[in-house]
């Protein structure tokens, strides 16, 4: 039998193929069992516009068989198999996709899903095989034709026995070698494994015998059982997506089933998202917002994506480009017909369609989130307790440009209402002439609580948030104003209140003392940068506040960083005016001015451990209480 010569050309594209389209060998079976699904679409099709009797769409099935001995796994199908001239062409020129040719021709039908499109994907099976028989009779034929080749030699076809239509793929599986494992591929388990992952919806039944083991008879009292094996035919796949299932057929158990099989959760998830698209770009996309954060959630081992599939087969596990950071905790998937694949099914040509997929998917989480936070805010608060960060980080690193987005999800702690607020209840309660938004920052609500920058404002009946994640303040940093309202720091200079005359007051006071402020500014050296009476405290003697736009928290924050380059915030020191430890200063320092460098820098050192900053030198500091105690 003459054996015929691959064109020059393909030669060199095989060569391609089998080292270095793919980055997986294992997606051969894919590549193969797509095929297989194509060839039964085909014929399914001409049954339904051809009205050929004897075909039943339940008697369709692709089958894989494994033969451990002779190292071989078969892949069948009953499709519409290939013709002579078919095999020829088809699987003798590279690059030949009769499924393209088939999806150009035929009007596109409802059930009809055709995967092929760029004829490579048969080659793939030389990544894992020695040598490729390929039997086939097709749908009508009275005679069935093998294709056999070892590669880029060429390839043979002779006449062959088949007794019905379909097609046998016949792959002699390689030996081992040092780097690579081909015996898996003739494992059930893994076979099983893989259709699992890139074909469990193929539309049609794919059937493999599997071991299995049972309890052989009862055992009797006091005797182990006795366990033998059996063959059982499995159908390895689920077939229907449920994300193609209308959203009236799929029950609630259904999604948490499916969601905790498919992404390894024990929880339910906490909302399920599923919707389908036409138009510009048609996918269905079934979401689910995960009720926990994963352990490594906010570590970097931590992959974002979603799973993307087209036309039911997986392309990728993990499409980053999917989601947008600040959504990064969504799990799911999205099925599209209409993605320009690039030639190992691997990547996408366009990242416009995936850009395009990815805005509508963003804002269909946060309508759901809102929705969500309407109604169901229980619900709300504990999945924002979960990933509530990542929203604030996604409006800190952007720069502000998530804002309009992610700005009404936000959740913080209200010194009023005592339970998190949002910033538009925060808004609606704000009272009449009320300038800013006010917040203290501290490690936890209690401390917020008990600043001294606070009182004042509580006391007056100002809401304030409370901030207790390190990222909290850079983010209303970055938003700047929520609904024209701007955010205020407690600690802020001008904290915007119309108290005229008690202004007046202080500012007359400062003057008089103004001396004072000097010699004790002086005497704290460039730790601060200025020394003045304060217009919000009311039992508590002294606090910090900072003149320029890092605070006090943004510098703690910054500096725990592990970088070297420490920043410093401009701090005032504003002491109470109606405090007896300021009389007492003016007394001291009219009578022993020097007492008063000393106290000056407890009252500094006193502020720093108010606001939860660390003190420069806690053994002097100690020592001047004593003294003092000692007086
Ligand atoms: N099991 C099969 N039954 C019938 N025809 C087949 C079968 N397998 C392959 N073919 C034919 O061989 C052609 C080439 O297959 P190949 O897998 O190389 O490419 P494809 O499926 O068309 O495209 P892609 O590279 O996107 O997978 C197919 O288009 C189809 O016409």
């Amino acid at each position: 039998m003459a054996k015929k010569k691959f064109k020059a050309e393909s030669k060199r594209l095989l060569d391609m193929m089998i080292n270095s389209i793919y980055t997986h060998k294992e997606i051969f079976l894919r590549e193969l069992i797509s095929n297989a699904s194509d060839a039964i679409d085909k014929l399914y099709y001409h049954s339904l516009t051809e009205n050929l009797s004897g075909l039943n769409r339940d008697d369709f099935a692709i089958r894989l068989e494994v033969d451990k001995e002779a190292r071989t796994l078969k892949i069948s199908d009953n499709g519409c198999g290939m013709t002579q001239e078919d095999l020829e062409n088809n699987l003798g020129v590279i690059a030949q996709s009769g499924s393209f040719q088939f999806k150009r021709e035929n009007n596109k039908q409802e059930d009809i899903d055709i995967i092929g499109q760029f004829g490579v994907g048969f080659y793939s099976a030389f990544m894992v095989s020695d040598e490729v028989t390929v039997i086939s009779r097709a749908y009508g034929a009275d005679k069935a034709f093998e294709w056999k080749s070892s590669g880029a030699d060429g390839y043979t076809i002779e006449e062959a026995d088949k007794a019905s239509h379909g097609t046998d793929i016949i792959l002699k599986i390689k030996e081992n070698t040092e780097d690579e494992n081909y015996d898996e591929y003739l494992e059930g388990y893994r076979l099983q494994g893989i259709v699992k992952k890139y074909s469990d919806y193929i539309r049609y039944p794919i059937k493999m015998d599997m071991e299995r083991s049972r309890m052989k008879g009862e055992p009797k009292e006091g005797e182990q059982p006795e366990y033998e094996t059996y063959i059982e035919n499995v159908t390895l796949n689920s077939m229907v997506p449920l994300w193609k299932k209308n959203k009236s057929e799929v029950s609630e158990e259904d999604y948490n089933q499916f969601y905790k099989d498919k992404f390894y959760d024990y929880e339910n998830p906490a909302k399920v998202i599923h919707s389908s698209t036409e138009g510009a770009s048609t996918y269905n996309a079934l979401l689910f917002i995960p009720a926990h954060a994963p352990y490594n959630y906010y570590s970097k081992e931590y992959e974002k994506g979603l799973q993307l599939y087209a036309s039911g087969v997986l392309i990728m596990d993990k499409c980053a480009d999917l989601l947008p950071d600040h959504f990064s905790f969504v799990r799911g998937l999205v099925d599209s017909q209409d993605l320009s694949l690039n030639i190992s099914r691997e990547m996408l040509q366009h990242d416009r369609q995936l850009k395009l997929i990815e805005s509508r998917l963003e804002k269909k989480i946060k309508s759901e989130l809102l929705s969500m936070l309407k109604n169901d805010r229980e619900k709300y608060e504990a999945f924002f307790k979960s990933f509530g960060l990542q929203l604030k980080y996604g409006v800190y690193t952007a720069y502000g440009a998530n804002k309009e987005l992610l700005q009404d999800l936000l959740l913080f702690y209200s010194s009023s209402e005592k339970k998190m607020t949002t910033l538009e209840e925060y808004v609606g309660r704000m009272k009449e002439g009320q300038k800013y938004i006010y917040y203290a920052c501290a490690e936890t609500t209690d401390r917020a609580d008990r600043l001294p920058q606070t009182e004042l404002l509580k006391d007056q009946g100002y809401e304030i948030l409370y901030l207790t994640d390190d990222i909290d303040e850079f983010a209303l940093k970055m938003m700047r104003d929520f609904s024209e309202k701007e955010f205020r720091s407690v600690s802020d200079k001008d904290l915007g209140l119309e108290n005229k005359e008690e202004s007046e007051e202080i500012k007359k006071k400062n003057e008089e003392s103004a001396e004072l402020f000097r010699f004790m500014k002086d005497a704290l050296g460039d730790k601060v940068a200025d020394v003045r009476l304060s217009e919000r405290l009311k039992s508590h003697p002294v606090c910090l506040s900072s003149g320029g736009g890092l605070s006090l928290e943004m510098e703690k924050v910054l500096n725990s960083m592990p970088n070297d380059q420490k920043v410093k915030a401009d701090r005032v020191l504003e002491l109470n005016p109606n405090h007896p430890v300021f009389e007492a200063l003016c007394k001291k320092f009219a009578d022993e001015p020097d007492q008063v460098k000393k106290y000056a820098g407890l009252l500094y050192d006193q502020a720093l451990l108010i606001e939860g900053l660390p003190i420069e030198d806690p053994v002097s500091f100690s020592n001047a209480i004593c003294e003092l105690m000692a007086k």
